[in-house]
């Protein structure tokens, strides 16, 4: 179990070191068009799984949809704090 900061840093250690088989990297060359999709269809899940599935479900789909904003956050070189202070 990790928290959202450090999922992130961990998405920037990927980033910087490139491992084979990272799913981030993939994410990260895949571009920003592949990347907005991603966070729009697990957006997407996320809401079927409210109003249809489990309450487990709904917090794999969610777990998903925050590690694809952290995806394209990075990406645009943002970081959590950029969006911290907006909450
Ligand atoms: N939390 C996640 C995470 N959530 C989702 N995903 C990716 O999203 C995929 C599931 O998304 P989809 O439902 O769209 O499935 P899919 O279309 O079959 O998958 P793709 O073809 O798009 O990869 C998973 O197979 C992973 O590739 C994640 N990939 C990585 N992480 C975490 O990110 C960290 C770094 O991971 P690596 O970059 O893989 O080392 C680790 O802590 C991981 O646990």
């Amino acid at each position: 179990m990790k928290t959202f900061d450090e999922l992130f840093s961990q998405l920037q250690q990927r980033a910087h070191s490139r491992p084979e088989g990272s799913a981030t990297v993939a994410a990260l060359d895949a571009g920003i068009h592949a990347q907005g999709k991603k966070v729009l269809e697990e957006a997407g899940e996320v809401w079927l799984a409210a109003e249809h599935e489990s309450d487990e479900q709904l917090a794999e789909e969610a777990s998903q949809l925050l590690y694809r904003l952290q995806v394209i956050l990075l990406a645009r070189g943002l970081s959590p704090d950029d969006v911290y202070r907006y909450l």
